[in-house]
C-alpha cells in the first residue's frame, strides 16, 4: 500500500520512544505514545494534554486526525473529547493528546503507554456560494425525524 511521508521531530522529552506506528499490517491508525516523565494520573473527570514528544510538518492537502483507542475507551474510559483532534497541517507545535476520564477511577498514564490513535487524511476545501437551496423530500426534517408512525 502506499504511503503519505510527514516530516517528523523528536523533541527532548520524546527521545527513546517509538514513533507512532501501525500495529498490524492492516491497521488504519498509527498508534501514539505518551511522552510523559513519569507516571501521570488521570483523576475521574479529569482531562489532560498528554504530550507526545513530537512534532511534524503534515503536508498540505491532508490532516491528522487525533482519535481514541477503543480499548482504552472501553476498559477505562479514557475518551478523547475533541475526538477527532485535528493536526492542521501548518500547526508546528508539539502534537498533544487530549484524554478525558469518564470513568469513576483514577487512571494512570505511564511513559511509552499507547494512548491514542493517528491517522492520516485527505482535505477537502470547501468554498461557500451564497444562493438559493434546492427542494429535497427531508427539507428540514431531522434529529430523528425518519421513521416515526
Ligand atoms: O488533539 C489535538 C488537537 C489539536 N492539536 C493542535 C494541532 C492543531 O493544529 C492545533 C489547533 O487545533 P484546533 O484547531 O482543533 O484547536 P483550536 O481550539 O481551534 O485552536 P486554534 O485557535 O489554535 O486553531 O492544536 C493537538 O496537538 N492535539
Ligand atoms: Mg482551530
Amino acid at each position: 500500500m502506499s504511503s503519505v511521508e510527514i516530516a517528523v521531530e523528536v523533541l527532548p522529552h520524546g527521545l527513546g520512544l517509538p514513533l507512532p506506528a501501525y500495529a498490524t499490517e492492516g491497521a488504519a491508525g498509527m498508534d501514539a505514545v505518551a511522552a510523559v516523565e513519569g507516571d501521570f494520573v488521570l483523576m475521574p473527570g479529569a482531562r489532560a494534554a498528554v504530550p507526545t514528544g513530537l512534532r511534524m510538518a503534515v503536508p498540505a492537502g491532508y490532516e491528522v486526525q487525533v482519535r481514541a483507542r477503543s480499548g482504552l475507551a472501553l476498559n477505562a474510559g479514557l475518551i478523547v473529547p475533541n475526538g477527532p483532534g485535528t493536526i492542521d497541517s501548518d500547526y508546528r507545535g508539539e502534537v498533544k493528546v487530549i484524554l478525558a476520564n469518564i470513568s469513576d477511577t483514577p487512571f494512570t498514564i505511564t511513559r511509552g503507554m499507547r494512548i491514542a490513535q493517528l491517522l492520516l487524511a485527505p482535505v477537502t476545501r470547501a468554498a461557500w456560494r451564497v444562493a438559493p437551496l434546492d427542494d429535497t423530500a427531508r427539507g428540514a426534517g431531522g434529529f430523528g425525524s425518519t421513521g416515526r408512525t
